[in-house]
């Protein structure tokens, strides 16, 4: 059948595609499904439906208590609602579907609660707050969500918004009173603001202080805003993608389908790890040959609630019902796109999906030793160490062709500082073998675990063609140059090769380790792999990770904000714009191995407390030892749609080797590169996953207006014995000739 989404695809069984849970809703529904009823959508190929928690009986109780306390002329006291009666609901605690939810909100999520229901959909305002005259309206609305939340224990409270207000299409409901019309004048505008929907959510999201059981469940409109906006959306917590008829086109066979765009936003979307759940909303199967559970209880016998056998019986399908239920074009046409999704590549589904927005504590590989199963980790990434080899083999070539000098008699001497279990040195070795040049390899670690295991390597995998030295590398001489029975003499080492980098590059204080074994390295023409290794950032909007970090400070983790977190980063929205000269990731600061002598010397002047004033010694204390490793920068981002950010993600890039002879036609000299960088890693190191983002926190979440300017300062600090970041963003806006203000500082220690 053309187009009618029916056919068999030929696609590989075994590939693993994300899954759509479809879900119907009926927004005229007022009654609970009987089983008879749930069974036919079921059967019509919907996983869940939605129902009601009250009826028609007690909206209309609702609506004629405000008209009567109104018509009470002066009247300023809120009119009193009696508790829910068996005649003002259908739905019973033997049905637990979720459901809308209308007015009277408290009684309803507390009823609902008590029936077992666990996620309630709530209509979202009607109008926002930056639209005139709705502040206030929207407060309230938040207050009422707040609340909710209080009474309803343990239901998810999911409120549903639409992307944006589309012009002309958003639903009109009878108002409760003539205070919530809205004039003609305050809807007539022709501007559209395209985020006023978001900053509704925002206002109830931030009264409910982030709440972990808050949701949204978004209405996709039939025309997609621009991407900024639609990534907003994807960084909040989605809950379900809601879709009505007037989202769909119709193809040429005449079935619902949806344009290009959509199926993009369906494709992003359905890759978070928490995937947000389809509702169909009005889109059948036509229910109402089947008697409303309503019309069975007699909606005035308020005074005797039905047994449970009552209600079941009331609730029983008609034994003559034998209407087969059609097929659902529109649940046909997303199942169609189910088999579109691309397959979770290997690296997908064994690593990314599973660590998405996780929190991880960084590693301390200085002070702490890693498990064996860390190091398998590492080397579980080819990528990186396909990387080094290359570099050594370009260092290795250089070498001989520019016919440098060795300092071993048996070749170029490279020692791998921190070798973990080796994986470098095997590298190395390697590199050697395909440029035929010979090496002399020494593999450094202070590891007392790590070192066991590779004494072992080398008797098993290298042939005893390695010297194996347990230390720290600060405290290591240089390899021993002198025969066995004659007095220690320690040579020099020509490449030094080392991986100490974390995920802002620096901070698990590869600069301060390299600095204390430079000393080993040959002076003249000692190279250093990496050569240099940048850091970088950008301001980001990560509602969930904020709330978990939240969620960490208040289960006793005092230092949750303090902490910079590595993080898979993914459901994030980047802020900040693409603009020239002020781009979306900004350099931070640069470190460079070797370090010149000159720094060298200064460094070993104040170690040993020969700088007198004017100059030496830190303001921290020290002797100001490790000051040439102090850092600072001043970045600004621009910001063109208005939004809060929740944090920075930071990131880092590293030269390994850059060639000593060769030159482009540009004069620029060809490098063998690292990078995390979201918009850089696929050019220099595609399908790496040694290193996840790193994420420093915001203690509050930082509001900004359209057209801003966020200013970005952080410090690397340093006394003699720590090295720690301080940050603080900044958001400004110029606003004729006065300029706004709001700060945040933040700092880790
Ligand atoms: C990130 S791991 C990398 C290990 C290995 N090169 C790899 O790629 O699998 C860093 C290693 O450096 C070691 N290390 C860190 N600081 C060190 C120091 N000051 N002296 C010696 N080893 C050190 C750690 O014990 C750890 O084995």
């Amino acid at each position: 059948m053309a187009n009618g989404y029916f056919g068999h695809d030929n696609d590989n069984a075994d590939d693993i595609r994300p899954a759509f849970h479809i879900g119907q809703h009926d927004s005229t529904r007022s009654e609970t499904l009987t089983n008879t009823q749930y069974g036919r959508v079921l059967n019509s190929g919907f996983r869940f439906v939605t129902t009601p928690i009250t009826n028609t009986h007690f909206h209309e109780r609702i609506v004629q208590l405000v008209s009567d306390s109104q018509q009470q002329s002066g009247s300023r006291v809120d009119p009193i609602v009696t508790p829910i009666t068996p005649g003002d609901t259908t739905l019973f605690p033997e049905a637990y579907t979720s459901g809308f939810i209308g007015q009277v909100l408290n009684l309803e999520v507390d009823y609902a609660n008590f029936c077992g229901v666990r996620s309630i959909i709530v209509p979202g305002p009607r109008q926002d707050s930056t639209q005139a005259g709705s502040g206030r309206g929207i407060a309230q609305y938040a207050r009422a969500i707040q609340e909710a939340l209080l009474i309803g224990t343990r239901v998810n409270l999911i409120i549903h918004l639409p992307m944006y207000r589309e012009p002309g299409l958003e639903e009109k409901a009878a108002p409760l009173s003539i205070s919530d019309e809205t004039p003609d004048n305050l809807q007539s505008s022709k501007e559209i603001d395209i985020f006023t929907s978001w900053d509704s959510w925002h206002v109830i999201r931030t009264v409910c202080d982030y709440d972990t059981r808050l949701f949204v469940a978004l209405r996709i409109p039939r025309v997609l805003p621009s991407k900024d906006l639609q990534m907003r959306w994807f960084s909040e917590p989605l809950q379900y993608l809601t879709y009505c008829p007037s989202t769909f086109q119709t193809n040429k066979g005449g079935h619902p389908s949806l344009g290009r765009p959509h199926q993009e936003l369906i494709h992003t979307y359905m890759r978070l790890k928490h995937a947000p759940y389809f509702l169909l909303c009005d889109v059948g199967p036509e229910l109402q040959d089947e008697p409303a559970a309503e019309q069975k209880i007699d909606p005035e016998s308020t005074s005797q609630f039905p047994t449970l056998e009552d209600a079941a019986a009331a609730t029983q399908p008609a034994k003559t019902d034998h209407k087969v239920q059609g097929h659902n074009a529109y649940l046909a046409y997303l199942r169609h796109l189910e088999r579109q999704q691309e397959p979770y590549t290997e690296l997908e589904l064994n690593t990314l999906t599973n660590f998405q927005d996780w929190l991880q504590s960084p590693l301390q590989p200085l002070s702490d030793n890693l498990e064996s199963v860390t190091y398998e980790v590492f080397e579980g990434d080819p990528v990186k160490y396909n990387q080094y080899e290359i570099a050594i083999e370009e260092a290795l070539k250089e070498w001989s062709e520019l016919k440098k000098p060795t300092s071993s008699p048996d070749g170029v001497v490279i020692a791998v500082a921190g070798s973990g279990r080796g994986p470098l040195v095997t590298r190395a070795l390697q590199a050697s073998e395909t440029t035929g040049v010979p090496v002399k390899v020494w593999a450094v670690e202070k590891n007392p675990n790590a070192y066991v295991y590779l004494l072992r390597q080398n008797q098993m995998v290298w042939g005893g063609r390695v010297t194996v030295v347990k230390t720290d590398m600060r405290a290591w001489k240089g390899p021993v140059i002198s025969p066995p029975d004659a007095p220690v003499a320690h040579g020099k080492v020509d490449i030094l090769v080392s991986e100490l980098l974390g995920s802002f590059g620096d901070n698990e204080l590869s600069p301060e380790c390299l600095d204390g074994i430079q000393h080993v390295l040959a002076p003249d023409h000692g190279i250093s792999i990496p050569s240099s290794y940048t850091a970088h950032m950008s301001p980001i909007s990560t509602p969930r990770l904020f709330a978990d970090v939240k969620n960490r400070r208040e289960g006793g983790d005092t230092n949750a904000f303090n902490t910079p977190w590595v993080v898979r980063l993914f459901a994030l929205d980047f802020v900040a714009a693409r603009v020239p000269d002020h781009g979306r990731f900004q350099l931070a600061w640069e470190f460079e191995h070797p370090l010149p002598q000159a720094t060298m010397d200064t460094v070993a002047l104040r170690r040993s407390g020969g700088v007198v004033g004017g100059g030496g010694g830190s303001m921290a204390g020290g002797v100001g030892a490790n000051d040439h490793n102090a850092r600072q920068c001043h970045l600004t981002f621009v910001c063109k749609s208005r939004g809060v950010i929740h944090g920075l993600a930071g990131y880092f890039e590293a030269v390994l080797y850059e060639s000593q002879i060769e030159e482009d036609e540009t004069g620029n000299r060809p490098k063998v590169e690292l990078s995390t960088l979201p918009d850089m890693i696929d050019q220099k190191s595609k399908d790496m996953v040694s290193w996840f983002p790193i994420f420093f926190p915001l203690k509050q979440p930082l509001y900004f207006p359209g057209d801003s300017e966020l200013e970005v300062t952080m410090w690397r600090q340093t006394n003699d014995a720590k090295v720690w970041y301080e940050w603080m963003v900044e958001a400004f806006r110029l606003v004729k000739n006065m300029v706004a203000v709001h700060a945040q500082t933040r700092y880790d220690d």
